[in-house]
């Protein structure tokens, strides 16, 4: 079995984490000092972050979304937003990230006067310092941003406006996120179809906590190129008679060629719809019910184009080191499943073609030449 330390050295590709949810807790305690940031749960940092990370597990996504007041409290200022991306990229780059899509709600970050333009640039800002730092301590990385509409506001259309308008300078798509039930990708048609007008790229947050009308709406609707989670698609499946929903635990060791698709999942896999799973994530929202029995495993064996992410690296308490190890250590992941969802997920990257081969080529498959050249002259 692959060691923490080999987890954390495989070159790993991220397309689902949201800026907001992924700040260092001393990071947010700094910057809520200098801006006068009273609301805070707490004034030490590992006190913080435990605040995150139990807050975040009630197993609602609405109650979830609660502890982002706290992050966006302290993302309103040029230089909070340059921090926070900075030290994202830093954070991604130490943990073996080599390529990441970082996605954030620009609209949020208004209240202190910023325009959205303020706020994507100061975010690129800190990303450009942020590879560079990374490039420095010996861990390359390449990162863009992903601008999200809150599905339940009314903005989609200028935010994806602001994507095509910053298309050429670190942003490589849209997205919608919030509260899932009550809030129908179609809501957003217009910027959705505006975007493909545009020929531009989008995912949407959809089978998470509501299922596979949502799914359906975001790919037949709205021309989804990736889904954000999707986890909900096993909702789908069957063995014979039995569907997924009447006992997930037995659908996680069912042979694969037992397992009948329904006409969506059908479509999602045959057209290789990349599904940006996050797993412990899932768990807190209720999603799912363990890392042993999560769909991506069963998902994988099916030959989905199953991605792993971080989704909010704080509230999770996770990177994606421990996702892979969790995966590695209570699903039976092997290197080889390691390598292959990274191939997945540059595949679905939202930059060029030839800089996602470039990338494959380069850095993926060589840092897993040189893992698995590791195991084969380990001792027995
Ligand atoms: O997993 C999620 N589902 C839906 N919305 C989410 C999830 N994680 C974060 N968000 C929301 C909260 C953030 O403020 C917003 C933009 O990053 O996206
Ligand atoms: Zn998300």
């Amino acid at each position: 079995m692959l060691t923490d330390d080999q987890v954390r050295r495989a070159p790993k590709a991220l397309l689902h984490d949201h800026l907001d949810g992924g700040l260092r807790p001393q990071t947010i305690i700094e910057i809520a000092e200098t801006v006068g940031y009273q609301g805070l749960p707490a004034t030490d940092a590992e006190a913080l972050g435990q605040w995150f990370r139990d807050s975040a597990d009630s197993g609602s996504l609405e109650r979830y979304l609660e502890t982002f007041d706290h992050t966006l409290a302290v993302m309103q200022t040029v230089d909070g937003l340059q921090r926070v991306a900075r030290e994202c990229v830093e954070d991604l780059a130490a943990d073996g990230v080599v390529y990441a899509e970082i996605r954030y709600a620009p609209e949020q970050h208004l209240q202190a006067g910023l325009s959205l333009e303020d706020v994507v640039e100061a975010v690129n800002e800190g990303f450009r310092q942020g590879e560079k730092r990374a490039a420095d301590a010996g861990h390359p990385i390449r990162v863009t941003a992903l601008l999200t509409a809150m599905r339940h506001a009314a903005k989609s259309t200028e935010i994806a406006e602001l994507v095509v308008r910053y298309r050429d300078q670190g942003v490589a798509g849209f997205d919608i996120a919030g509260a899932e039930a009550g809030f129908p990708p179609t809501r957003h048609l217009d910027a959705f179809e505006y975007l493909r007008r545009e020929n531009a790229h989008f995912t949407i947050h959809a089978g998470e906590a509501f299922g596979l009308p949502s799914i359906w709406e975001a790919i037949q609707w709205c021309g989804a190129d990736r889904l954000g989670h999707g986890v909900r698609i096993v909702d789908d499946l069957s063995v014979g008679d039995l569907p997924y929903t009447a006992d997930p635990a037995r659908f996680s060791a069912a042979d694969p060629a037992d397992v009948t698709l329904g006409r969506l999942s059908s479509y999602v896999r045959d057209r290789r719809i990349p599904l940006e799973m996050c797993p412990s994530s899932n768990l807190q929202t209720a999603a799912a019910d363990s890392i042993a029995h999560h769909p991506i495993t069963l998902l994988k064996r099916l030959k989905f184009r199953v991605t792993v992410n971080t989704d909010n690296r704080l509230m999770s308490g996770t990177s994606m080191s421990r996702e892979m190890g969790l995966l590695v250590a209570e699903a039976g992941w092997t290197v080889e499943d390691l390598r292959w969802v990274t191939i997945n997920a540059m595949k679905s990257a939202f930059i060029p073609f030839d800089e996602r081969l470039a990338i494959i080529e380069d850095v993926v498959k060589p840092g897993y030449v040189a893992l698995l050249a590791e195991a084969d002259t380990a001792p027995a």
